[in-house]
């Protein structure tokens, strides 16, 4: 039937998998680890995209395409970035029946296909900033259990890399970017994230400094790395020779940037907003915001209700809102409810008979089930408030659900504790990249390892704070809360 076999609380993996599956999102592929993205799941990308670019394009980011495939000299070029990587590099060996002289790399990110040519372009100061991004595909060949949207071996993405004359214009531009991966997860996806800087030991091994927004997932007690804004340093200057000529004739090298979000961004809503129902679409990014369904009724005139909904989506869609009217005639009113449930479309609006007499709507909202009358006169601007409301209630729900996870913790005890009850925690944290390997080896077995996922900027009034979450382990340790000066 319509309705999902799993529940959120009972299997979460198994009722991710039948959400985005039954929402229309995805369709799993016959290559393993690989998903097709259907049109439901790609309006949310492009509605993200609508308003990470103009951003971008705000702060003078241009848009660029560089090719697919990487030279191994290349791609081996910077050692500390590419190691620890390789196993998941995808090679074209062969076209045709005939081998290839020499593997070409796919890209699993683009630092080596473009800094060659970052390197013949920058000569002087007047080259600099040079700030590009470039909306591509990746590929990087995962072992550990794919998941659609959270891990796949190809993936949608931006990939924005800067270049600079100062340390202080790319200390700078982390953080803008930062910022605004953190109004897409709040204001569109309607996720709440914590901003901070990762470990020496999570950080990009071939950057300086990596800062991150962190989502969480209350059901499983998972942090999830939601975006990531590196400062390189000049440690890809160095390995590529992008030097320029500074004011005093000098030879300096650039200060670069590199800072991606990509389709993850759409599981972690599912994650966090989906129910028993199926999806849970914030208004935002939503391809259709208002479903609106026809009630016949025995010897009603069905053609006045009709046309009655074909109103209402026009006068809708005259507002700037994304509206649809399903008049199929093969399905019943209740299958159609669950049909849109299940897509997580967030308004429903209903028109029966009896709506029709009194000249009003009866409108559902997706997130909490709540029904309302609404005048027909008061459609315009009654409508616009409500999906506004949702969009606001959904980030207040979710961030109040996450806040309730997180927990402070000062002694070892009390983090274990912590962490066998699907913690969000925030201990005292030293950052030292032994004690952080001590702590993988000592939580390991517990109800699962943990990690540190960032230390926010935002710290309370505990020293030097990280923020963690317990990772349910399934393959590989990779998530462990941990405390620094403690011990
Ligand atoms: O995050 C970002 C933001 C966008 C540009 N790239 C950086 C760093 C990517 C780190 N990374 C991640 N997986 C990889 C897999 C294979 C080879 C290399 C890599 C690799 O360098």
């Amino acid at each position: 039937g319509l309705g999902l076999t799993n529940t959120k609380d009972g299997n979460f993996g198994e009722w991710y998998s039948e959400v985005v599956t039954n929402g229309e999102m995805i369709e799993y592929y016959e290559i393993s680890g690989c998903y097709i993205l259907r049109p439901w799941a790609m309006a949310v990308w492009e509605e993200m995209q609508n308003f990470f670019d103009p951003e971008i394009k705000k702060m003078k980011i241009k848009t660029c395409y560089f090719p697919l495939f990487v030279s191994n000299n290349v791609l081996q070029k910077e050692k500390d970035h590419i190691e620890g990587f390789a196993p998941e590099v995808a090679w074209v060996t062969r076209s045709g029946d005939s081998d290839l002289e020499v593997p070409i790399a796919i890209r699993p990110t683009s630092e080596t296909v473009m800094y060659p040519y970052y390197s013949k372009w920058i000569r002087g100061h007047r080259d600099l900033p040079l700030k590009l991004n470039q909306w591509c595909n990746v590929v990087r060949w995962e072992f550990s259990n794919p998941t659609p949207f959270i891990r796949s071996r190809e993936f949608l993405w931006q990939e924005g890399h800067t270049a600079f004359a100062t340390k202080e214009e790319a200390d700078t531009e982390v953080l803008e970017i930062l910022e605004l991966y953190r109004r897409l997860y709040e204001e569109y996806l309607a996720v709440p994230v914590v901003k901070g800087k990762k470990s020496e030991m999570e950080k990009f091994a071939g950057g300086l400094y990596t800062t991150s927004v962190e989502a969480f997932i209350p059901n499983t007690g998972r942090g999830v790395q939601g975006a990531t804004s590196h400062c390189l340093g000049q440690n890809f200057a160095k390995m590529f020779e992008i030097n320029f000529e500074d004011e005093k004739g000098e030879k300096a090298m650039v200060w670069q940037n590199s800072w991606a979000y990509s389709t993850r961004t759409i599981g972690v809503m599912v994650m966090v907003h989906g129910d028993d129902k199926g999806l849970v679409l914030p208004p935002k990014v939503s391809a259709v915001q208002v479903i609106v369904i026809h009630v016949p009724y025995k010897d009603a005139d069905v053609k006045e209700i009709m046309s009655a909904c074909s109103a209402t989506v026009k006068t809708l869609c005259d507002l700037g809102i994304r509206a649809e009217a399903d008049l199929r005639e093969n399905y019943s009113p209740g299958w159609k409810y669950s049909h849109w449930e299940m897509k997580g479309v967030p308004l429903r609006i209903e028109i029966g008979p009896k709506d029709l007499a009194n000249n009003q709507v009866r409108a559902v909202r997706r997130d909490n089930g709540e029904k309302i009358d609404i005048p027909m006169a008061d459609l315009a601007d009654k409508v616009k408030v409500m999906l506004d409301n949702i969009q606001q209630s959904m980030f207040d729900v979710a961030k109040q659900k996450r806040d309730a996870c997180i927990q402070v913790t000062k002694t070892w005890d009390e983090f274990i504790e912590a962490l066998g009850q699907k913690k969000l925690i925030l201990a005292p944290w030293c950052d030292e990249e032994e004690v952080e390997k001590e702590v993988k080896t000592k939580t390991k077995g517990e109800t699962g390892a943990a990690k540190t996922l960032c230390s926010p900027f935002e710290q309370p009034e505990l020293p030097e704070v990280a923020i963690m979450a317990c990772m349910k382990l399934g393959s590989k340790a990779d998530a462990f809360q941990k405390q620094g000066q403690a011990w």
